[in-house]
């Protein structure tokens, strides 16, 4: 610490409007009371018609309504952080924490081992003293063909490293690297760019064929012993612990083509066997944190998915000033960064990037001393994230010793690490419960998250403008629908859980932050009023019973005012979060479309779960593409082409607001009296707003012709459902 005046290692300031926002929200908030107040005072009378339709609107407004007040409060508390990196290493340079970097990968098919070499290479070219970094690699999938990728990577590594050191590469990635235009003026630069450019795309050939043909050569085989451990019996679902040291940091010989010190690099896949539940990522995360403390140890911990690569070279650095400020440091659990995709359309067709999310309500929820912890890209604190609990003045050790190294050989570290993967070892212990992450959700992380601030812990979220890491969005809307099935599932299972917010958190987080955590937990019921005010009001038209005031009555400006202002904050929200237009607009379509059919599955599964009718299953999402598929994808042309029964969905209710709409066109060109027709004009204007969403669903179904398009089979049970629908009488 300095002697004189103490300067922080970071700062945080509040965003700037607040007060504005909240006055803006009160208005909204006045619209509800009066749209409840409306449907109250106005119900139609027993034996009327629509009368339990009615009722129905005023349920679903309640719902949306409770739910719109959820979603505000962490607008109202935005706050950014600043770190000063420069203090950190006039301070620290000396004394940098150790720091261990766990890789996750469960499948050499849908995650290819050539794309994690990748993320791998990527964290080990920190700019961060290398003996005091190790990297583990997680492989769930238990393949040999990763492990032979993880080989190559860990010699390709010391020509990689000093590259980076030498010339500030940036992204550290070298296959994002090698996909920009760099500027090749420099002779010297010019010719070493060149040679490691050769040697990338070698290995990236040997690593891609290996993984074609399936199987590896005697000849690769005998490159290391590691490869003994794949015998006839090992699969990818029953297979004994699997710990190699590839490159052992601490071992003055494990050097790079300058004589530099390389970080440590180990391969790790945990034992599986089918009699025990091996928790998915969770499961994963638990048995690196128990390996890493037999061997580097580190205080910090830092985690990312296998397809986040480090686009940051200092982005530990930025994390460590917020763990090691001598003031604020003390009580901080973890620092989140925001995920961010590479590979993300202009205007974000499947709305992946979750803009508002990263900028505005995660930064809210920082301003209440909170943050959910998103899985990856995500700094940790070792000792918090096993379970400790926060009491005042507790000192940070940051310079654990490598006692446990030392006298070592490998083989003993090897051996000593198996042990403590097997799946026996946490039989009748903490881990999954008070120990690691938490077992038994799929949003493992989010309820890891928020167990941890309810012992007190205040994590923190910084998202520079730089982004740190970045990785693979779903490319086709299946994948999408399957992920944010998987979320919405997660969530929902924490606010039925014991870990419930509002429950749980009482009284250990801020009430604007519980609120916060149901915005996301509660996307799974908030489909079902979603559902209803996309069929409800068509049926209600095509029977000419109208559901809302006449337009231009005096109870029509609520809803109204209602719509077009929370429309408007939207999309304001979107185009200050770095959104377009057209990009807003697809993200209108996607709320539509997830809520109707992933955030209606995760409703329908977490109750089937609840009732022990079925059980969890973590499904990864694909990141691979095939070329036809990225054509459209790159062409923002939406990807149907299977007949999942989520397009079923997506088209019949497409289809039943064509219909109504129609119909209402119709009797408003020919109808009798416009009076009588004023009160059907809100649902009409309703169905148009559905329809015009959906454009590209009709596109879909009825003018596309290449692959993508909807199946025939879809195209027709959606005409069949839509038909009789319209034909069900309403009450
Ligand atoms: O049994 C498993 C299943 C998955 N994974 C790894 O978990 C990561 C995330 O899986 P992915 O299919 O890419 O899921 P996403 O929906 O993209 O991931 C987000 O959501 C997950 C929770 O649903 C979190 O675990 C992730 O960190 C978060 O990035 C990947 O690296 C997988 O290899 C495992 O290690 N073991
Ligand atoms: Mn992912």
């Amino acid at each position: 610490m300095t002697a004189n005046g103490y300067l922080p290692l970071f700062e945080t300031k509040p965003a700037k409007g607040r007060n504005a926002l909240k006055l803006f929200s009160l208005t909204i908030l006045l619209s509800i009371f009066l749209i409840w107040l409306y449907r109250l005072m106005y119900i139609p009378r027993k034996g009327e018609a629509g009368r339990y339709a009615w009722i129905g609107m005023f349920i679903s407004e309640v719902f949306f309504g409770l739910y719109w007040i959820m979603t505000q409060t962490v607008r109202w508390n935005v706050v950014h952080r600043y770190p000063f990196k420069d203090r950190l290493s006039s301070r620290y340079e000396d004394g940098l924490p150790g720091v261990d970097i766990f890789v996750c990968t469960a499948d050499p098919i849908l995650e290819p081992p050539s794309m994690v070499m990748n993320t791998v290479l990527s964290v080990m070219a920190y700019n961060y003293p290398p003996e005091k970094l190790s990297v583990y690699l997680s492989d769930d999938g238990c393949s040999e063909l990763t492990f032979y990728a993880l080989l190559e990577a860990s010699k390709f590594s010391k020509y990689w490293i000093p590259f980076c050191k030498k010339f500030a590469v940036e992204p550290s990635s070298p296959e994002a690297y090698f996909n920009l235009n760099i500027d090749l003026q420099d002779p010297v630069f010019a010719l070493e760019w060149g040679t490691i450019k050769k040697l990338y795309e070698d290995m990236k050939t040997r690593i891609v064929s290996a993984v074609e043909k399936g199987r590896l050569s005697d000849e690769i085989k005998g490159q290391h012993k590691g490869f003994s451990e794949w015998n006839s019996k090992v699969t990818n679902k029953d297979h004994q612990s699997i710990v190699q040291i590839l490159i052992e940091g601490w071992n003055s010989n494990a050097v790079d083509i300058d004589g530099n010190p390389l970080p440590t690099l180990i391969y790790v896949s945990r034992q599986k066997k089918p009699q025990y539940a091996h928790n998915f990522k969770a499961g994963a995360l638990n048995a690196l944190i128990r390996v890493s403390s037999e061997i580097s140890n580190a205080p910090i911990i830092l985690n990312v998915d296998c397809d986040m690569y480090s686009n940051d070279r200092d982005a530990i650095r930025n994390a460590l000033c917020f763990f090691m400020d001598e003031k604020q440091g003390q009580q901080i659990s973890y620092v989140q960064y925001p995920q961010s995709y590479e590979n993300i359309t202009n205007n974000d067709l499947y709305s992946n990037a979750g803009l508002v999310s990263f900028k505005i309500e995660l930064a809210g929820f920082d301003g209440y001393g909170t943050m959910p912890y998103i899985g990856t890209g995500c700094f940790h604190r070792r000792d918090i994230l096993c379970g400790r609990k926060y009491f005042e003045n507790c000192k940070v050790e940051w310079n654990v010793v490598k006692d446990k190294i030392k006298g070592r050989t490998i083989k003993e570290l090897e051996e000593a690490s198996k042990l403590v993967a097997n799946c026996s070892y946490e039989n009748g212990s903490q881990w999954g419960k008070e120990m690691g992450l938490v077992y038994g959700c799929l949003a493992e992380d989010m309820v890891t998250g928020l167990a941890i601030q309810c012992r007190g812990w205040k994590p923190v979220y910084y998202h520079p403008a730089k982004r740190a890491f970045r990785g693979v969005a779903p490319t086709t809307l299946d994948q999408h629908l399957v992920q944010f099935s998987r979320w919405t599932q997660g969530m929902f299972q924490i606010f039925l859980s014991k870990y419930c917010p509002l429950i749980y958190g009482h009284g250990k987080i801020k009430f604007g932050a519980q609120l916060g955590y149901c915005m996301y937990l509660l996307w799974a019921p908030v489909s079902l009023p979603t559902i209803y005010y996309v069929i409800i009001p068509a049926l209600c038209l095509l029977h000419g019973v109208p559901l809302f005031p006449k337009v231009f009555g005096l109870w029509f400006l609520p809803f109204a005012y209602a719509f077009v202002a929370k429309t408007a904050y939207s999309l304001i929200e979107d185009l200050i979060s770095g959104n377009t237009l057209k990009g807003w607009w697809n993200s209108q379509r996607m709320w539509v479309i997830r809520r109707t059919t992933a955030h209606f599955f995760g409703f329908i599964d977490t109750v089937f779960r609840q009732l022990g009718l079925s059980e969890t299953g973590f499904v990864v999402t694909d990141k691979v593409v095939d070329d036809d598929v990225l054509k459209r994808y790159e062409q923002e042309i939406m990807e149907f082409g299977n007949s999942s029964i989520m397009f079923t969905i997506i088209s019949t209710l497409a289809l039943l607001n064509l219909f109504s709409l129609s119909w209402g066109i119709k009797i408003l060109a020919f109808g009798t009296a416009f009076v009588e027709l004023e009160n059907l004009i809100p649902q009409i204007i309703i169905c148009g707003l559905i329809v015009m969403v959906n454009i590209p669903v009709y596109e879909a179904l009825f003018f596309r012709r290449d692959k993508g398009c909807m199946p025939s089979s879809v195209t027709f049970k959606s005409i069949v459902i839509a038909s009789v629908a319209v034909l069900l009488p309403i009450y």
